[in-house]
């Protein structure tokens, strides 16, 4: 995907927040250079288990559409990694464009893919509750998934058979029972930085681990996601488009990479 200079979403009324926040060091997303990234040794795997009766519903909240977990108990978690401790899923989301030459929030080589996947844990050992967390430097761990244009993908599908029940703002759909590993590349290899949440309060609370392959989904799942609104039952309609951040500066920091 080529670099699109009609891309405004800074100008998107999604964002009336500040682009950066003042004195911000560490904001998400940001480019990935491939070359400038450092090789670390000493990055262990990422070690995923998610127990798929931890679902709760679906809901759109106004911004994405959120599939959200119980993570009252160590049910579904990842561990190794860049992270220290174990941090307990909580929700996914998407962000993604009204075309296909845009909508992912990371890009790599300045590349945009149409869409990117979001899976935000907590660090529940260190912290009492997910609100807590949010406020720490090392409160947060969101995995990435860039989403690419290919074969429709199967475990993708039961959620978007669910969308047009989740098509106004604040809808909520039950949803009971989803593995969310089956959105994640098998291939082990991921790039790492410290980021902050991309949504407001943009606080600086992220580890991003960010998968090198994307997954393929197909034409209709990423149509099927451009059906949502932004507006509530009643409102005048606006589609659920372009719903991510514009990139923020680099800064003092270094993107590392668990491959060579
Ligand atoms: C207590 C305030 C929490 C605000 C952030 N919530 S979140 O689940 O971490 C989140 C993260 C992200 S992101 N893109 O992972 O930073 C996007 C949306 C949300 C959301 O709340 O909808
Ligand atoms: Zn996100």
């Amino acid at each position: 995907c080529s670099r699109k200079n009609t891309r405004n979403a800074s100008l998107h009324p999604l964002w009336q927040s500040p682009l950066t926040i003042p004195g911000g060091t560490r904001q998400s997303p940001i480019n990935i250079q491939w070359r400038d990234s450092v090789y670390d040794p000493f990055l262990k795997p990422l070690k995923i288990s998610y127990d798929p009766t931890t679902c709760l519903h679906i809901w759109n909240n106004g911004y994405s559409f959120l599939v959200e977990f119980d993570d009252s108990t160590d049910r579904s978690i990842i561990v190794g990694g860049p992270l220290e401790n174990q941090y307990r899923l909580k929700q996914f989301h998407f962000h993604w464009g009204a075309i296909n030459d845009w909508g992912s929030e990371h890009t790599v080589d300045s590349k945009f893919y149409p869409a990117e996947l979001h899976l935000v844990h907590w660090n529940a050992v260190e912290y009492p509750n997910f609100e807590e967390a949010v406020m720490e430097g090392n409160g947060l761990a969101v995995i990435g998934v860039f989403l690419k244009l290919g074969a429709r993908h199967e475990g993708l599908q039961t959620l978007v058979d669910a969308l047009p029940a989740v098509r106004h703002k604040d809808t909520v759909i039950e949803f009971d029972v989803f593995d969310p590993s089956c959105l994640i590349p098998s291939c082990p290899d991921y790039w790492t930085y410290a980021g902050s949440l991309t949504t407001p309060p943009l606080t600086e609370s992220v580890t991003w681990i960010i998968k090198k392959k994307p997954i393929e989904v197909d034409e209709d799942q990423l149509e099927a996601f451009r059906t949502l609104l932004f507006t509530s039952d009643g409102e005048e309609e606006r589609r659920m488009v372009d719903n991510f951040r514009p990139l923020q500066p680099l800064m003092n920091r270094t993107v590392r990479s668990s491959f060579h």
